[in-house]
């Protein structure tokens, strides 16, 4: 159950998990606007810190250049200390943890309510990546089918230019995707023994997202969604 913290406020955790590309990013934020849960994004925490040049973003800049994940020290490191600055939220972790030294590390810090598995062909995983355009300030998300900018090139909000993160071209591509399934499984397999794992599987979100959306209104009950909207606007 949701952590009780007084009669009125009630705080969710969840955790997104699914390989590069399978739409963690853009259910994330339908979730976090939905359903005012804080979305922290490691992947754009990560680029964060490797634009502002921090010892811990220096040194995570040269595994994600390669297709590999940052070692498993310099991403707790990283994100628990942000997790405690949200302690009164509820909130939605997307992209970590990632193996499970991390899920161990997380499970040390906090109890989860719900982790949320995306299960999607790699064919499609592919082809998705292959059109991914960011915006590289806000981590604004883009594809040139599926959700298009309204200028070609250019991030909607801001007008400045996008960009093809080079974790997406192809030469990491592959091997960032092998890499996922390795280390995925033995942390599913702890959240299935849970009993809080809920897996999704086809090739478009948007026929995967009612099937979340009412899973998490049947478990944020509408009042505390309102009052987590409220405070995070
Ligand atoms: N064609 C298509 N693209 C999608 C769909 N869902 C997400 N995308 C796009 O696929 C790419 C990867 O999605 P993203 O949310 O960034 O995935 P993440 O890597 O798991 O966070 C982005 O460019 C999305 O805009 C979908 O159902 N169909
Ligand atoms: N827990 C994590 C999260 C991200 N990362 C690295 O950061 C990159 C970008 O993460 P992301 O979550 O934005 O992207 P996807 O790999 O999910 O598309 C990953 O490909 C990894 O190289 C990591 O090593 N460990």
């Amino acid at each position: 159950m949701a952590q009780k913290l007084d009669d009125t406020k009630l705080l969710f955790r969840a955790v997104i998990m699914g390989p590069p590309g399978s739409g963690k990013g853009t259910i994330s934020e339908r979730i976090a606007r939905g359903f005012g849960l804080q979305h922290l994004s490691s992947g754009d925490f990560l680029r964060e810190n490797i634009a502002s040049n921090t010892e811990a973003g220096v040194l995570a800049k040269t595994y994600i250049e390669k297709g590999l994940l940052v070692p498993d020290h310099v991403m707790t490191r990283l994100l628990l200390p942000r997790l405690e600055e949200m302690t009164c939220h509820s909130w939605l972790l997307d992209g970590f943890p990632r193996t499970l030294a991390q899920a161990e590390a997380l499970n040390s810090s906090c109890e989860l309510d719900l982790v949320i598995s995306l299960n999607i062909p790699l064919e499609t995983l592919k082809e998705r990546l292959s059109h991914r355009w960011i915006h590289q300030a806000s981590g604004r998300v883009y594809n040139m089918c599926f959700n298009p900018p309204r200028v070609q090139g250019v991030d909607d909000i801001t007008g400045e230019p996008l960009i093809q993160q080079d974790d997406d071209k192809p030469e990491a591509l592959v091997a960032r995707l092998r890499h996922y399934k390795d280390v995925a499984k033995p942390v599913i397999d702890v959240y299935k023994a849970k009993g809080i794992l809920h897996t999704f599987s086809d090739t478009d979100t948007d026929r995967i997202w009612p099937y979340i959306s009412s899973l998490l209104s049947a478990k944020i009950p509408t009042d505390i969604a309102d009052a987590q909207r409220a405070s995070t606007h």
